[in-house]
């Protein structure tokens, strides 16, 4: 039986970042991990984050929810046949429901063969704190993700103070007293936490699936190079319903673009050092008329 553990959590909280972390503990421990992961939108830059050597699947294009599970199904059977792995890590969009998420893995084709862990929920604390300005569909998104979890991290708790840190742990717990939680800077949790983990049953969905969500995304490909400070405005001047970019920015002057990560309104550049594909996905809630700078 292979070891199944699943990421939830808002989008940009720091699900790809804890994946990172435990894809490296597991190998050092000798394990081998692979990664399925889904994208809402057609890119998949958080495949750039797993390492070579490490079996992934992808489903582009939606979550597992709605695109359907059949499709992540036929995509995990693939990886069983073809591939040499210990565990399983999988990452679903920050916008799905980790409970509808799960159907696939409980696929009767699986029962022998795959043994759920547990779902384990990123929260972005600063985002929780300021939760009263996301849509109610949004919010309500978010307080599943952190509900059905067997672990919660409570996130990016270097961005706030003590007394915030305590806040968020607090109320966090207060929606789900059986989870564990911790707090945590960039998602760092040892493995042996996850491993301790063993799911709970999962009841039935009650909150509003996904689809009713008003969750857009955009792809936008760049032309030519832009001016820093031009996108750095551009990005000032975002509707507050933009809620995660990623991509790659071509940057006047710089030979290779530039990886871009934007989430609730902290922005992140780290140097390329080869060519990639020129583009910006934009996730969030009427976003139709945003265009590039
Ligand atoms: N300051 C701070 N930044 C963090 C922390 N954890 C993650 N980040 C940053 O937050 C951004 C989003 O992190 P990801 O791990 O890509 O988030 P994600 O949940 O995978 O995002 P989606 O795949 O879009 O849902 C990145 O720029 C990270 O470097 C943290 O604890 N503190």
């Amino acid at each position: 039986m292979k070891d199944v553990y699943l990421f939830s959590g808002f989008l940009g909280s720091g699900k790809t970042t804890l994946l990172k972390n435990i894809i490296q503990q597991a190998k050092e421990a000798g394990l081998k991990p692979a990664v399925f992961m889904n994208e809402l939108g057609q890119m998949n830059f958080d495949s750039d984050a797993v390492e070579d050597g490490v079996p992934l699947k992808e489903l582009l294009d939606g979550c597992i929810c709605c695109t359907g599970s059949e499709k992540s199904e036929a995509q995990i059977q693939t990886l069983l046949a073809e591939e040499e792995f210990d565990l399983l890590l999988i990452e679903t969009t920050g916008a799905a429901h980790p409970v509808e998420a799960l159907d696939a893995i409980f696929s009767p084709l699986f029962a022998e063969r795959l043994n759920f862990k547990g779902i384990i929920t990123v929260a972005d604390g600063k985002r929780w704190l300021d939760r009263g300005q996301l849509s109610p569909q949004i919010r309500s998104l978010f307080i599943e993700q952190i509900r059905h979890a067997d672990l919660i991290l409570a996130n990016k708790m270097d961005l706030l103070s003590e007394a915030e840190q305590g806040k968020v742990t607090f109320e966090l717990q207060g929606l789900n007293s059986s989870a564990s939680i911790l707090q945590t800077t960039h998602s760092k949790v040892p493995f042996s936490m996850l491993e301790k983990l063993t799911a709970s049953k999962k009841g039935a969905v009650e909150s509003a699936p996904v689809s009713k969500l008003n969750l857009n995304t955009r792809v936008f490909p760049f032309a030519k190079p832009v001016k820093r400070e031009d996108f750095e405005a551009w990005l000032r001047a975002l509707p507050e319903t933009v809620y995660r970019i990623k991509g790659y920015v071509p940057l006047e002057g710089d030979k290779y673009p530039h990886a871009f990560q934007y989430a609730y309104g902290m922005a992140q550049w780290l140097p390329e050092y080869m060519k990639m594909n020129t583009q910006i996905v934009v996730i969030g809630e009427g976003i139709e008329g945003v265009e590039l700078p």
